[in-house]
């Protein structure tokens, strides 16, 4: 599993946040208007304590209470209560409005992503860990937004007002206040230093969960079949385990440095107020209303830090699981460029393979000096053992790897000028274990037109008899097929993938012979529905069971990625080389 960069450095999540603040750009409005909410609703409960003061000092200590000022007391308290009420919704709301917004970028962004990435990606990171980034570590973004942003904007207008307020009550008090800062601001930096790292590794960890899942699902009849319940469960139990170990560090971390230090600070404080005013009352009067409301201030001066200190770890979390989305996107290991020649264009199929020398880690060759041609129309047939080249050869053709040496060509054009488009439409591939899709037959032939009638659906499912099983089903083309077509036989899943093919008409044809056992009446069926495809298009078929390309114009036999024998299957065989040698074992098996 390729593990991330656990441990954010000061200046790593400092990028972080500015990049995920960009996503808020395009709703500056929205932000505005949610800032200026937090600024009227704190100002709000600010204004408070003030009044309150006011009524103790001026009416309630004294005892007189002229009934029109004690009106329009309440009338004022109760637009302050009705202000701030009003204007709390609407922050929360704004700034969670925001949130959404802003993940449901993010998320279109990361999957166009993924649509973009390499095989090469996708061959070192399991599927797992990249369904953690797209759902857990957005939504862990969301948590920042709605619980953090709007808590530290809060934070910051509330220590600054209520400060102002202290201030002007009691300048000696405020500037005490002011003294316990630097502790606190201590105490945040270490818990910042320690839960960043257990955070970091706890969502490493719930991604490994993902994979670990996903595979099991994956390969749950290997699993059955080969009593590997066991074992996944232990392997599954001991990341689970981990997981748990991590975040009760970060509850202990929780527990011992953020509430409990900052109260402690808190009731210090308390202390050392009361203990003032108690002296200065020896000397002059200090009045109740003035005591209440530096108490409600100091109270609104911490509890924001405390607040700000416990969202810390979700701020934490959302900077760790932000890094990990972007660094999906920053990926480098993208499916090859086109270098676009608009011009180039697929006309007769004429393809030709020029010392093509391939590797997939950049050292080990798994091709070497491939050269061949097919002509329009012609069969070339890839055989050869387990692990000798066939499928790297396909892999290029369709520009799933890049490569560097050699070229391959389509009527005259590189394929690496081709027009994606131009690739994808003319070519036609059929993979061993063709990919359903979840929707309905007629959907999964559609594929690559979603505009295409359905009675051309209908003629491609004739073109290659799948019309046949087709009508037997309940629904017929809209049979309902869930991801993977599982509810098929092998065979079945195959005539689909032709039709499918089919559909777009294709002048080059790619085939991954099924080597999975099929019943011999669906096995004909194939047999006759891939000479019929085969028929006026060049194709470049992998054939696993020799019996099946006889007829092939030419054989390329491979062997540790070298072409090693090439002709008809006469030619081959009166050459008694590897091919004979294969044709033979294969003859006497059957
Ligand atoms: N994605 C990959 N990353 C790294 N190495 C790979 C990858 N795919 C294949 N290889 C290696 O390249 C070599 C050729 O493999 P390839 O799949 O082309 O053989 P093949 O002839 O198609 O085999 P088979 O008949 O079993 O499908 C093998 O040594 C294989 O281990």
């Amino acid at each position: 599993m390729e593990n991330d960069n656990l441990n954010l450095t000061f200046n790593d999540q400092k990028d972080v946040l500015f990049r995920l603040m960009k996503y808020t750009l395009p709703f500056k409005g929205v932000l505005t208007l949610g800032f200026l909410m937090l600024a009227v609703s704190t100002a709000a409960g600010v204004a408070t304590p003030y009044l309150v003061m006011i009524f103790i000092d001026d009416y309630l200590t004294p005892g007189v209470f002229p009934e029109q000022d004690i009106m329009w007391l309440i009338i004022i308290f109760t637009i302050v209560q009705l202000l701030g009420a009003v204007t709390t919704y609407m922050n929360i709301y704004l700034f969670q409005y925001l949130a959404f917004k802003v993940i449901q970028q993010l998320r279109i962004d990361a999957f166009e992503k993924i649509g973009r990435l390499g095989m090469r990606y996708f061959d070192k990171v399991p599927g797992g860990s990249v369904v953690s980034r797209i759902t857990n570590d957005t939504e862990a973004i969301v948590d920042m937004f709605i619980g953090v942003l709007a808590t530290f904007l809060m934070a910051i207008f509330m220590v600054i007002s209520s400060f102002v307020m202290m201030f002007i009550l009691d300048v000696k008090l405020a500037l005490f206040a002011l003294l316990f800062m630097p502790v606190i601001a201590v105490i945040l930096a270490v818990y910042r230093k320690y839960s960043a790292n257990f955070f970091s590794h706890a969502r490493q960890l719930l991604s490994e969960m993902n994979a670990k899942l996903a595979e099991s699902i994956e390969g749950m009849k290997i699993i059955q079949v080969f009593n590997q319940e066991r074992r996944l469960q232990a392997e599954f139990n001991t990341i689970n385990e981990t997981h748990y170990k991590y975040n009760m560090k970060n509850v202990k971390l929780d527990g011992l440095l953020l509430r409990p230090a900052i109260s402690m600070i808190y009731v210090l404080a308390i202390a050392v107020i009361l203990g003032y005013f108690g002296f200065l009352s020896f000397e002059s009067t200090v009045t109740a209303g003035v005591v209440f409301a530096f108490l409600q201030y100091m109270e609104r001066f911490f509890e924001p830090i405390n607040q700000v200190s416990q969202n810390l770890n979700i701020f934490q979390q959302a900077l760790v699981s932000a890094s990990r989305v972007f660094t999906l996107m920053d990926d480098e290991r993208l499916e090859p460029v086109q270098d676009k020649d608009e011009e180039a264009e697929i006309t007769e199929g004429h393809i030709e393979f020029k010392d093509v020398t391939f590797s997939y880690d950049g050292e080990v060759d798994v091709l070497k000096n491939i050269t061949f041609t097919a002509r329009p129309g012609e069969t070339v047939a890839l055989v050869g053992h387990t692990g000798s080249g066939k499928s790297s050869i396909i892999n290029l053709f369709m520009r799933f790897y890049e490569f560097n040496q050699g070229d391959i060509t389509i009527d005259g054009h590189s394929i690496k000028e081709m027009p994606k488009s131009e690739l994808k439409h003319k070519v036609g591939l059929v993979l061993q274990d063709p990919f359903i899709f979840y929707g309905t037959i007629a959907s999964n032939i559609r594929l690559y037109h979603p505009d295409m009638t359905f009675e051309e659906v209908k003629a491609a499912g004739e073109f290659v008899y799948a019309d046949k099983f087709i009508d037997n089903l309940p629904g017929g083309y809209q049979h309902r097929v869930i991801e993977k077509g599982g509810a098929f036989s092998s065979g079945q899943r195959q005539l689909i993938a032709f039709a499918r093919t089919m559909a777009i008409d294709p002048k080059i044809l790619i085939l991954d012979e099924a080597t999975a056992n099929i019943d011999s009446e669906t096995e004909e069926q194939i047999q006759h529905s891939l000479e019929k495809m085969r028929r006026g298009r060049t194709t470049l078929a992998i054939a696993h069971r020799l019996s099946t390309i006889q007829d092939a114009d030419q054989i390329l036999v491979l062997n540790r990625g070298e072409i090693v024998e090439r002709g008809t299957h006469d030619t081959l065989i009166c050459k008694r080389g590897i091919y004979h040698k294969m044709y033979q074992l294969q003859n006497g098996q059957q």
